[in-house]
């Protein structure tokens, strides 16, 4: 299998006591396939990501991309992060050229960010500063500078959850665009269970306490996928019931039972 999630659990000392933040996570992914995960606050979700990114240790388990173990970060995984994280100094371009400056031809590695850049629309804005844009526009940069390095898979960690309602929808299109043209491997975190629905082929639900997969949801629905298309609404009600039992269950703890 391309990427394998093998049995990892994640435990981190809080406040002197173990608490045990992810417990036997099992997942394949498959060559090009955009897989979403869903769960109530807290319940893992970044950490898995960053387990993936090789910025986080797990406790237990491993992961492997290929043939190969993630040890530690690495060029094959690109992660776009819900701030966008530019270096302020540097043009848009510049911002992109600095994350493939390893490519020796310097006219390639312009063609490549020209390339990247004009996927995510912002050919006209090449020599603005990061102040100079929106913040979807800092986002597109992001995205662009991720797909540059051309990453075997690209991690999202919510990545449109600080944007307006407008802009989330029109960078949730220009997503689905780019990943039907590239057909990278997406693991993509999200509050947002419509944005799963119309993003993804395969949706994870994660649970809480410890987080684990509680569904894993395949979403076979043609595309484009509308908000009011009636298999999206029945989904998302699905998928809205086991979330709810979930921050039931968190509330009911909290409280003391
Ligand atoms: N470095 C850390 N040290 C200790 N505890 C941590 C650390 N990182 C995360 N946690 C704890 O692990 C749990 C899961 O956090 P995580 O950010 O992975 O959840 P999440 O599902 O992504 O949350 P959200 O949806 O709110 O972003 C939380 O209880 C958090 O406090």
């Amino acid at each position: 299998m391309f990427l394998t999630i093998n049995d990892i659990s994640k435990d981190y000392m809080n406040q002197q006591t173990v608490q045990t933040v992810l417990s036997s996570i099992n997942v394949t992914i498959k060559e090009g396939e955009f897989v979403s995960i869903l769960g109530p606050s807290g319940c893992g979700k970044s950490t898995l990501l960053s387990i993936v990114a090789g910025l986080t240790k797990p406790t237990t388990g491993e992961i492997r991309l290929k043939d190969s173990v993630i040890k530690g970060p690495g060029k094959d995984r690109g992660m776009v992060f819900q701030q966008a994280a530019l270096f302020p100094w540097m043009t848009v371009e510049e911002n992109v050229l600095f994350a493939i400056r390893d490519i020796k031809d310097k006219k390639d590695q312009l063609e490549k960010a020209h390339h990247f850049l004009k996927m995510v629309q912002l050919s006209s804005s090449l020599h603005l500063h990061p102040h100079e844009l929106s913040g979807g526009m800092q986002q597109r940069v992001s995205i662009a500078r991720a797909l540059a390095m051309n990453p075997t898979v690209l991690l999202m960690d919510e990545p449109f959850g600080a944007l307006d309602e407008q802009t989330r929808m029109l960078l949730q299109k220009e997503l689905e665009k780019i990943w039907l043209e590239t057909k990278k491997t997406v693991l993509f975190v999200t509050h947002s269970i419509y944005e799963s629905i119309k993003l993804s082929d395969r949706i994870l639900v994660m649970g809480t306490r410890p987080g684990e997969i509680i569904a894993d949801i395949t979403v076979d629905i043609e595309r484009p996928r509308l908000r009011t298309d009636e298999q999206v609404t029945r989904l998302e009600s699905e998928i809205s019931n086991l979330l709810e039992k979930e921050i039931e269950k968190v509330m009911y703890e909290e409280l003391g039972r």
